[in-house]
């Protein structure tokens, strides 16, 4: 672990981030201070349980949910509102029903009044990429869960986003598709390399896909360790029955079973 979690210039930086919910039932104290840094190009994943904040922590590095204290650095310039030019991708796909596969990708470029036939082309590759080059003018509906992710995150990255956002993206999916959607997404990130903050509830889909893994305790959640991931990619499935990635897992279960968040 690093000392004090953070690189010396990260592309994203949360120093002392906070977050205490006021309701009217009382306060609910989300997220105790916490630092990481994100390296550009990189993927970082935040893994805890049920309730610990992760989902906060992501609304608040997109600027669209206020940190109660704690600063988030993106690229050099504190952030006070809406990250511009961020993709985004949630559990449901948020897909729009009417529009075609196509259409749905292109709706950012759309909003953003872009070059149609330049940005066109690159949803194409993205789909093609993706594995749903075949699927451009099915209806969301005509698709299977795994086939409407794909789709949700070619639209996130249509727009070269400088930051990606990955809120439990494949939590709904089949083990199958979800393990088929881990090898997906880090071909893409191959060559995409967007900033990416993943967050999950699965150790081996942190492990497999990351750079580095922010382990959080329960609610109200805090930093229990900072690990960076040196295993080699391009990275097959089969790498989750070696001994390297094996101890890793185990290094984040044994941290989990100390804080009684799983049966030892
Ligand atoms: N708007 C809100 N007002 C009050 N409390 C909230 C609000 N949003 C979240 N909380 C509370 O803050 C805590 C953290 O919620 P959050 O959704 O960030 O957790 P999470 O780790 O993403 O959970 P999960 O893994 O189940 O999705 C929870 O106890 C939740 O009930």
């Amino acid at each position: 672990m690093r000392p004090d979690h953070l690189d010396e210039t990260p592309f994203v930086k949360l120093s002392g981030v906070h977050k205490t919910y006021e309701a009217e039932t009382g306060n609910v104290r989300a997220l105790d201070p916490v630092s990481f840094g994100i390296d550009r190009g990189h993927i970082v994943s935040v893994v805890g349980p049920s309730g610990c904040g992760k989902s906060t922590l992501l609304r608040i590095l997109a600027g669209i949910d206020p940190a109660t204290g704690g600063q988030v650095v993106i690229d050099g310039q504190e952030i006070s509102g809406p990250v511009p030019n961020m993709g985004i991708v949630f559990q449901r796909d948020l897909l729009l029903d009417w529009r075609n596969v196509l259409d749905n990708v292109m709706l950012p470029a759309e909003l953003a009044r872009a070059n149609m036939d330049e940005t066109r082309s690159r949803a194409v590759a993205l789909l093609s990429e993706l594995g749903v080059g075949d699927f451009l003018n099915r209806l969301p509906f005509e698709l299977s869960g795994g086939m409407r992710q794909r789709a949700a995150i070619a639209r996130a990255l249509l727009m070269r986003p400088s930051l990606l956002l990955l809120d439990e993206p494949f939590s709904a999916l089949d083990a199958m598709t979800r393990d088929q959607m881990n090898v997906i997404l880090q071909r893409l990130q191959q060559h995409e390399r967007v900033t990416t903050l993943l967050i999950t509830h699965s150790i081996a889909e942190a492990v497999f896909l990351s750079d580095r893994v922010v382990v959080m305790s329960a609610r109200p959640g805090r930093v229990l360790d900072v690990i960076d991931i040196d295993l080699p990619t391009p990275r097959p499935l089969s790498i989750r029955e070696e001994p390297a990635f094996a101890a890793i897992a185990r290094r984040i279960r044994l941290l989990f079973e100390k804080e009684g968040v799983l049966a030892a």
